[in-house]
């Protein structure tokens, strides 16, 4: 089963619920790992069922870079916020860097995640909606 994570930080959390909305439909069809108020805002808002890690400051990303290290990701979608230093800076470089490990598709805007979904998608033979 194709498995992906989503995460956004505050700023950017509109732009993800927007993305998920979008593609709500394919997305129902595949696994997500979120962080923790990325999956709580996207669970109610959007209504897609979720596997919610630790919130970012708190270890998720540290979580879904575990992931990552076990083969378990087929690609991540992290809506950054460029211009807010975040206290746990350290966390979400390992998550980067992880993925770069191991070659794991990595979208940090929303162009960048309009492809990479495109891409995941293809591989379930799966055409997503313009
Ligand atoms: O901080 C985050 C990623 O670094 C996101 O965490 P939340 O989804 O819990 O807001």
């Amino acid at each position: 089963m194709t498995r992906i994570a989503l995460i956004a930080h505050d700023d950017e959390k509109p732009e993800m619920l927007d993305f998920a909305a979008a593609h709500e439909s394919y997305l129902s069809t595949i696994d997500i790992v979120t962080t923790g108020t990325t999956g709580e805002r996207i669970r109610d808002e959007v209504g897609l069922d979720v596997d919610r890690k630790a919130s970012g400051p708190m270890g998720g990303d540290l979580q879904i870079g575990g992931m990552v290290a076990e083969g378990a990701l087929d690609a991540i979608v992290f809506l950054r916020d460029p211009l807010t230093a975040q206290p746990h800076e350290p966390d979400i470089s390992a998550l980067l860097r992880i993925c770069d490990v191991h070659d794991v598709p990595l979208a940090t805007t929303r162009t960048a995640a309009e492809y990479v979904l495109a891409g995941v998608a293809a591989e379930d033979d799966v055409t997503l909606d313009a």
